[in-house]
């Protein structure tokens, strides 16, 4: 059994913005990943979409192939997930930005009506609320910098977020005794937030390092351990460009998901820049001893 990980719980409704921002630059310098509660998506919102979730990934898997990932949306099988040898257990669907300027917002793949009533609905009530949600974080998430509250507005990071919506789901049964396939293998997520919603499986795995650049990272032993879930909260995680934006003062966190031998069902909403922002190191992140990398 790998320890317990205490992860930092953020109240992002809290009126003492001051000290939440406080909290936030600690949690991000030291592990990279904490909780959010009080975040304003409802719970009844969150069951509504993993009920919508289990019910997509139950279809037979010709009516899945149908909607397969075109452009970063739609469906990907097991096996097909990583490109790894060892390969992922999983299967995943991606849902792109809802309301977009570009003609990305075509590029959503939805189920059919009339299989999936409430799906899309459903999917995009969740979308928006989360993406809302994100935003506010930022905002706290600038302060944290020592920045304007309104600092990714202003350089147009929600111009058109590129904000993706991750359904994944863990079959359980692993077809193979192989050490090597896990739900998913150690990453680290590409961009600037990840908000996650799991079922409460365990699974999900963190990689503590005291180092934090992209080189040292790479020959550091690993030290597991488990992220649980907080009822109700998103598990809230760093991802590279924000580690690259404060100049490696934020961290990207390794983790990873094992399988459980048990199904599992877990929701992951990626908060990215507006692909039309301009990501230079942030100026409150470097100093003279401490230079741009
Ligand atoms: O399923 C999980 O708990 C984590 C998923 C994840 O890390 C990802 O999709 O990047
Ligand atoms: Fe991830």
């Amino acid at each position: 059994m790998a320890p317990i990980l205490k992860l930092p719980i953020i109240d992002l409704s809290s009126p003492d913005r001051i000290s939440t921002a406080n909290s936030i630059r600690q949690a991000c310098t030291e592990v990279g990943f904490f909780y959010l509660i009080n975040h304003g998506v409802e719970e009844e919102l969150r069951v509504r979409v993993f009920d919508e979730s289990r019910k997509f990934f139950s279809l037979p898997l010709q009516l899945k192939l149908n909607l397969s990932r075109k452009e970063y949306r739609g469906y990907t099988p097991l096996d097909a997930s990583s490109s790894k040898s060892e390969g992922d257990s999983k299967e995943s669907f991606y849902i792109g930005p809802l309301e977009d300027i570009t003609t990305q917002c075509k590029l959503n793949q939805w189920p059919s009506e009339e299989i999936l009533p409430s799906w899309r609905p459903t999917m995009e009530s969740y979308h928006r609320k989360v993406l809302s949600a994100g935003k506010r974080l930022l905002s706290l998430i600038a302060l944290a910098l020592n920045l304007d509250e309104d600092f990714f507005e202003k350089v147009g990071a929600f111009n058109v977020p590129a904000a993706f919506l991750r359904l994944l789901h863990y079959p359980g049964e692993l077809e193979s005794s192989n050490e090597d396939i896990y739900g998913a293998s150690a990453h680290s997520d590409y961009g600037m937030i990840t908000l996650l919603a799991t079922d409460g499986v365990r699974g999900l795995q963190a990689c503590f390092i005291l180092v934090n650049t992209f080189l040292e990272k790479q020959n550091q032993p690993r030290i597991w351990e488990d992220v649980q879930n907080l009822e109700g909260a998103f598990i809230v995680n760093i991802g590279d460009m924000m580690e690259r934006w404060t100049n490696c003062l934020f961290r990207s966190t390794l983790h990873r998901v094992m399988p459980a031998g048990q199904e599992r069902y877990s929701v992951a909403f990626f908060l990215d820049p507006s692909p039309d922002c301009l990501v230079e190191c942030l100026r409150s992140c470097c100093s003279e001893s401490r230079p741009a990398r």
